[in-house]
């Protein structure tokens, strides 16, 4: 298990970037790390890479403080990226892998596989610079993934792709979390995370203000019931808790008044019930209520 434990980090200017960040990704969890911008994804990502050091708290793997040489069998893409824009797109990723420790023959094998994989067959010898953005991304995926990593730390890996890229991308993540791998990564994209994540962090202004499933952020929310009814009579739900909203001919109300029996016996008096149910709401609206 991969953990962060009270992380705190501030900056020169005396600005709390961190504030007692912890969380916890087990063995195959894909973990969404999502936040407003400036919340603190990034400074969290990189002080579990080691790339920049806490002031206080720790990060653990596998129940230890984690050091170099556990990070060296991380796999990283970070947010401003790092790729030799010159270099050759299977030579780069072999590159990385040589430098992770793997043999010639080991690392010219893993980036053959990746290449192969990651759909960049026909770009091999092409330089990074001469590829799209989507290309660029999977080769920097391929890069984070050549050594076979035990843990994947992901800055916005989805940023600026196209559909297909991010499903691309989005299987080999899964596939590696099937195989047992804890995985990262910070997204802005909530529908792809709500989609793809076991478990997710909402970050806000260097705060986890709610972690967990999206079903057990969901049920700290509270049940909510939302009724649309036609041509209601006026004023029908005057003695209901909960907001009402008019759309077209229709009246909404969303309520989390627990005796629903009374909620649809109200609506029934009032007019024709066209929907009457419990609300799941998406990660989306659980976010924007986490960060309000
Ligand atoms: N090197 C730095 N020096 C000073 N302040 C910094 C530094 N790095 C980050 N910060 C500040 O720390 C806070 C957290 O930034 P961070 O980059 O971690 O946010 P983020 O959640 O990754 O944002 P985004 O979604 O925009 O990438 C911000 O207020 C940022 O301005």
């Amino acid at each position: 298990m991969l953990e962060t434990q009270e992380l705190r980090k501030t900056f020169g200017t005396g600005k709390v970037a961190l504030d007692r960040v912890s969380f916890a990704v087990r063995p195959g969890e894909m973990f969404g790390f999502v936040g407003a911008n400036g919340a603190g994804k990034t400074t969290t990502m990189r002080i579990v890479m080691g790339v920049m050091q806490a002031d206080s708290g720790e990060v653990r793997w596998k129940g230890a403080p984690l050091g170099f040489a556990e990070r060296r069998q991380f796999g990283y893409m970070p947010e401003e990226r790092g790729l030799y824009q010159k270099m050759r797109v299977a030579d780069q990723i072999e590159y990385f892998g040589r430098l992770h420790g793997l043999s010639p023959a080991a690392a010219r094998k893993a980036a053959g596989d990746l290449v192969e994989r990651l759909g960049l067959t026909e770009r091999t010898k092409d330089a990074v610079e001469s590829l799209s953005l989507g290309n660029q991304q999977r080769v920097q995926l391929a890069v984070a993934l050549v050594h076979d990593p035990d843990v994947l730390v992901l800055d916005e890996p989805f940023s600026g792709l196209d559909p297909l890229a991010v499903d691309a991308l989005a299987e080999a993540l899964r596939e590696r979390a099937r195989s047992g791998v804890p995985v990262i990564f910070s997204s802005h994209q909530l529908e792809l995370v709500e989609r793809l994540c076991d478990s997710v962090g909402i970050i806000s202004a260097g705060r986890m203000v709610a972690s967990g499933t999206v079903d057990e952020l969901r049920a700290a929310e509270g049940r909510k019931l939302r009724v649309v009814v036609a041509d209601p009579e006026p004023g029908w739900a005057q003695d209901l808790a909960g907001e009402l909203t008019v759309e077209g001919g229709r009246e909404v109300l969303v309520t989390q008044d627990d005796d629903d029996q009374r909620v649809l016996r109200a609506a029934m008096r009032a007019g024709r019930v066209e929907h009457f149910g419990v609300e799941r709401p998406t990660l989306t609206e659980i976010f924007k209520e986490a960060v309000a």
